[in-house]
């Protein structure tokens, strides 16, 4: 069951890290690393099953790869996570017992920070593995990849503004927030600094309270966010959430947001096509995390990584052509050019063995 499901997902490998001790149960994913390492971030969640937790690991790990490819990285695509709960099971042994596995991966897998999963916990992954970004910049590390994760999805948002409205001009429309956790807080930040009505929900009342005393965003009812008549709905919570259900009940005209996985299957991505509504491909909207954390390995540098965000506008210009050209929806646009440039630099390199491992300049003791 489980090698037919990797097999069907294409993965190349999935390591099952336990340790009793610390309590770890973890799983690393790679799902391809024609173009370089794969480098992902580590999720941290309750998940209610096994497979539950395989299964978000296998579909995180492959959009990292479609992310990375499209965003012209040297990376492949990887994601790990552990299965516990954020708020109660954190521990120096836990996160230590983590990075020993990724450690023992040589360099094929790279990891970071996602959902429930901060800087100060890379700190202890960082004890025992090189194979970690995001972390201190004390360490000549980049820090949390949230802002850049944020102001990559303005890149995305202003891209998709042009196509739907042909303007970019961010306060003129209203916005519909499902998530404000560490990408969701700086998004509204920015949409509100633009003048934008910006409405926002969270499972966290306190995140949300903090949205609406601070940045002046309206709160909404956790399920009432899909009811909103706003311009543009931007899911920065958990994927999956545009889905047969929700679908008709989205007013929406544009989709941009930083959540990865946001559609249920590639079936809701035809169907928005044809109900005339805008979806910016996630892995490309969200891709500023990854790209400033990648910079890490080369030795990091703040101002070439504001740079980097800039291109997700002309990436998001660029899937929109394709699918305007080729008469497909923006997600298989998107794959499409992703595809192609795996395909066409895979001709010229195998697969990455860890024999050129990555460097991490000027990191700690490097
Ligand atoms: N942190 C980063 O740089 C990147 C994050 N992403 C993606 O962006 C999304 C958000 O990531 P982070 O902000 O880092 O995570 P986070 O854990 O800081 O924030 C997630 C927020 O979503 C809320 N949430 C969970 N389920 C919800 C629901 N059903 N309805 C409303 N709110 C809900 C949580 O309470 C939390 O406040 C995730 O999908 C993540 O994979 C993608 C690229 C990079
Ligand atoms: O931004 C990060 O934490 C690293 C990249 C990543 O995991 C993601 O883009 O989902």
């Amino acid at each position: 069951m489980i090698f037919e499901t990797i097999s069907t997902s294409n993965h190349e490998e999935v390591v099952f890290c336990h340790n009793k001790d610390a309590g770890l149960k973890a799983i690393i994913a790679i799902h391809n690393t024609v173009l370089g390492p794969a480098l992902g971030g580590t999720r941290m969640w309750p998940y209610a099953s096994e497979e539950e937790a395989l299964k978000d690991v296998l579909r995180l790990s492959r959009g990292m790869t479609y992310k990375a490819a499209v965003s012209g990285l040297n990376l492949g695509g990887g994601k790990a996570v552990i299965w516990g709960d954020p708020n109660k099971d954190k521990s120096e042994a836990l996160f230590r017992a983590f990075g020993r596995f990724v450690n023992s991966l040589g360099g094929r897998y790279i990891t970071a920070e996602d959902v429930g999963i901060d800087v100060n916990d890379m700190e202890y992954v960082l004890r025992e593995t090189d194979y970690v970004t995001g972390v201190h910049q004390v360490h000549g590390g980049s820090g949390d990849p949230s802002p850049f994760t944020a102001y990559g999805t303005l890149q995305g948002l202003l891209a998709s503004l042009q196509v739907k409205f042909g303007d970019e001009d961010v306060g003129k429309y209203s916005y519909a927030v499902q998530g404000v956790g560490h990408v969701g807080m700086e998004f509204v930040k920015l949409l509100r600094e633009r003048g934008a009505k910006v409405f926002v929900t969270d499972i966290n009342k306190a995140a949300v309270q903090r949205a609406v005393d601070e940045f002046g965003c309206e709160a909404v009812a956790l399920d009432d966010i899909y009811d909103v008549d706003a311009d543009v709905y931007s899911p920065t919570a958990l994927g999956g959430t545009i889905n047969e259900q929700t679908l008709p009940r989205l007013k929406c005209k544009v989709i941009c947001g930083a959540a990865n996985n946001q559609l249920a299957n590639d079936e809701i991505g035809v169907e928005l096509e044809k109900r005339g509504m805008l979806y910016a491909p996630d892995y490309a909207v969200n891709a500023g995390g990854l790209m400033n954390v990648s910079l890490e390995i080369d030795g990091y540098n703040r101002e070439r990584a504001m740079r980097m965000m800039r291109t997700i506008y002309y990436n998001l210009g660029r899937i929109f052509e394709i699918a305007d050209r080729d008469k497909i929806p923006t997600y298989k646009a998107a794959d499409r050019m992703a595809e192609e440039r795996i395909t066409a630099i895979g001709k010229l390199r195998l697969p990455h063995l860890g024999a050129a491992a990555p460097r991490f300049q000027g990191r700690r003791g490097n």
